[in-house]
């Protein structure tokens, strides 16, 4: 799409405070084309400034931030950016369909209003006056006025916030419609599952810092997201050897307890289950009752920040 450089957007070295809070701390991101991008983090990791500064609303203290190679205001003006933000009033004494028909007249490559009705899911309420909308329909009014003209950059801050099951799976199939169309889309969430399912690359910040990016499978990978479990039986020969155990590839965690009949149970965290059961066999134990599972992206995501906090505390005590 012409950017010059290949970068839809880039952070470099970006940080903004608020007095003392850190919210944005040494942000370094490159956002390439057609990439469906998650941000994500617990309250207060610093999504919503990052998104602000991404979209010109906040100026950064130091470092800098481009959109297609030049400022965000530029992009903006050019119309190459559409954005759902968490906050910020709707026009109140509009309804719908004027509101949709006004944000797709003003921008410089606006699509057809009832188009955009179609595409965000409102058409049904597009006489209701804006003001009276649950807040589920307002979310969607919201993206309905992200995808009123043909960005190359959907930003959006927490979008599915107020939607029902049912209501979030039709604006998830919408997002990725405009995903197959090539564009970048750029989103905000707390919900682990929607990073897990919709996003291809997965960013998690904390406390202002980017702690991980990669693909969720890569994500869940780094904080040994499986779990191995089996019994050792004393009949089938070989005890538990810890260290053994410990030195199967991948593990990175070991947890061994003996029940009163002598039955060992083994559970194991690993970030490579097919390797370590393999190395299991080949070591002469027999497991029984084995068991993999996937500890799932909430637990990667847990075990990941709490490393962060636990490197941090380790950081300040040295000092
Ligand atoms: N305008 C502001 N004035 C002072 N502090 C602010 C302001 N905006 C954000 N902060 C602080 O900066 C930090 C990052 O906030 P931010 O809203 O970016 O996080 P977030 O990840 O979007 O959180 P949430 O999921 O709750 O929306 C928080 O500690 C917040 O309290």
């Amino acid at each position: 799409m012409g950017t010059g450089t290949g970068e839809v957007a880039a952070f470099r070295n970006v940080s903004k405070s608020y007095g003392r809070v850190k919210a944005v701390n040494g942000l370094d991101l490159v956002l390439r084309p057609g990439e469906t991008v998650a941000l994500l983090g617990p309250n207060g990791a610093g999504k919503s400034s990052s998104l602000d500064l991404l979209l010109g609303l906040r100026e950064p203290d130091s470092g800098t931030v481009e959109l297609f190679g030049g400022t965000p205001r530029e992009a903006i003006t050019a119309g190459r950016v559409g954005a759902m933000l968490q906050s910020g009033g709707l026009m109140s004494d509009v309804k719908v369909r004027e509101l949709v028909t006004l944000a797709c007249k003003v921008h410089p490559k606006g699509h057809a209003p009832e188009e955009v009705l179609t595409t965000a899911g409102i058409t049904e309420i597009a006489d209701r006056r804006v003001d009276k909308l649950s807040g589920g329909q307002e979310q969607r009014v919201r993206f309905a006025l992200a995808v009123a003209g043909a960005n190359d950059l959907i930003v959006l801050d927490e979008p599915t916030t107020g939607m029902d099951v049912s209501v979030r799976r039709q604006f998830w199939a919408a997002m990725r419609a405009q995903a197959d169309a090539g564009r970048t889309v750029l989103f905000a969430t707390h919900y682990l599952e929607e990073a897990d399912s919709i996003a291809d690359r997965v960013l998690v910040l904390h406390k202002g810092r980017l702690i991980a990016d990669g693909s969720s499978a890569e994500i869940k990978a780094r904080a040994g997201a499986r779990r191995i479990g089996f019994e050792l039986h004393p009949s089938d020969g070989r005890a538990p050897d810890e260290a053994l155990l410990r030195s199967l590839p991948g593990t990175v965690g070991l947890d061994v307890s003996t029940r009163t009949d002598g039955v060992h149970t083994v559970r194991i965290r690993s970030t490579d289950a097919d390797a370590g059961v393999a190395a299991l066999y080949k070591a002469g134990l027999y497991p029984r009752g084995l068991e993999v599972t996937s500890l799932g992206l909430e637990q990667a995501f847990l075990t990941i920040t709490g490393e962060q906090d636990r490197t941090e505390s380790e950081e300040e005590s040295a000092r």
